[in-house]
């Protein structure tokens, strides 16, 4: 599927998901078992190989994508965020300077970054009053996300910036899942804050009662503009074969809505990290995902993730270049 057309060409994308390549990851599986080294001791690295395998085909980490996705949000009005809204673009210039964290371990990694400002200039509705969006406005933005894949690449990571989202992000993830308490400090808001949060979340969720049932409908209700581009980023590199590395409590709320309207839809993401955003293990254990790393982040920016690709580096070093037994003249067990 090269792109999408319409909402209704995604929602069939999310029904018509791509299999995974069993007999490359049977052939990394092989691999690994004759490579010098007591079989499992290189842990969840040699999941790692196996997971490129059955996606691309092959254990590479060449070609590596970072996308940012940016949106403003009407709820940042309620005071949610501990910065001001128009960080968000302030940020956009700093990532194409060069001087935003994700520039750093995106280099450190060799991966290519590239940035997608969405209509910065038009905030989505305060969603306790409306929808956040309107069905174009989610599809421009899904599509944005679609197209900013590279079909080539080795591994996508998708990262967000946009004053306000933790709080759209954990009405998501409320709508999706079920309960309270999905609020978390984000840039670090102080008690009143998080209180407010709460209670933007409780009446997210009040506006939209009986037409949540639809993950879609979630994501366009209580959503922003860069959490659906990431949403259709990662549905893009499910049907290009590209495995995802996610991020951290925005980029997996993005992630839960297709995974809610396809249990299937995240067999080729990993968790980079556990983000210190309060709910975010709960948000994985949600999605069944276990973070490869967890050092106390909780920036965004697909940061998290970018760091998790020079662990993954790791694995495909390992995969690629170690000798095998025979080859080595290293005795079996
Ligand atoms: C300078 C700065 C750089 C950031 N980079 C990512 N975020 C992160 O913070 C925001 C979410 O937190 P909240 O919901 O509390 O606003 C998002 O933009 C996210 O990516 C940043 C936030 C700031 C202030
Ligand atoms: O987990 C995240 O991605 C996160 C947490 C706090 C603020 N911004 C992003």
């Amino acid at each position: 599927m090269a792109g999408i057309a319409s909402l209704n060409d995604f929602r069939q994308a999310l029904q018509d998901l791509p299999a995974p390549n069993a007999a490359a990851a049977e052939a990394a599986r092989a691999r690994d078992a004759v490579l010098t080294k007591p079989p499992g001791s290189l842990g969840r690295l040699e999941h790692l190989a196996e997971w490129l395998a059955s996606w691309r085909g092959r254990v590479a980490a060449d070609r590596l994508q970072v996308v940012i996705f940016a949106g403003n949000h009407g709820i940042a009005a309620r005071g949610v965020s501990a910065f001001p809204a128009e960080v968000t673009v302030q940020m956009v210039a700093n990532f194409k300077a060069e001087g935003a964290a994700v520039n750093q371990l995106s280099k450190l990694a060799g991966a290519a970054m590239s940035v997608h400002p969405i209509r910065l200039d038009q905030p989505t509705a305060d969603f306790t009053q409306s929808p956040a969006m309107s069905e174009e406005d989610l599809f421009e933005a899904l599509q944005i996300g679609w197209d900013a894949v590279d079909p080539q690449a080795d591994i996508l990571v998708a990262g967000e910036m946009g004053i306000a989202n933790t709080t759209s992000a954990a009405a998501i993830a409320s709508a999706l899942f079920g309960g309270t308490g999905w609020a978390g400090r984000g840039t670090g808001v102080d008690d009143a804050g998080l209180a407010r949060k709460e209670a933007a979340v409780a009446a997210g969720l009040a506006a939209h009662e009986g037409q949540l049932t639809d993950p879609l409908e979630v994501l366009r209700r209580l959503g922003g503009r860069e959490i659906a581009a990431m949403s259709g980023a990662y549905l893009a590199a499910r049907h290009h074969n590209v495995p995802v590395v996610l991020d951290g409590f925005i980029s997996c709320a993005a992630a839960a809505v297709l995974q809610r309207a396809n249990p299937a839809a995240l067999d080729h993401c990993i968790a980079g990290h556990l983000s210190a955003e309060g709910a975010h293990g709960r948000l994985l254990e949600a999605i069944g995902k276990t973070p490869l790393l967890s050092l106390n982040m909780r920036l965004g920016e697909g940061s998290g993730a970018a760091l998790a690709l020079s662990v993954v580096k790791g694995a495909v070093a390992c995969h690629t270049g170690m000798a095998t037994f025979a080859e080595a003249g290293v005795s079996g067990a």
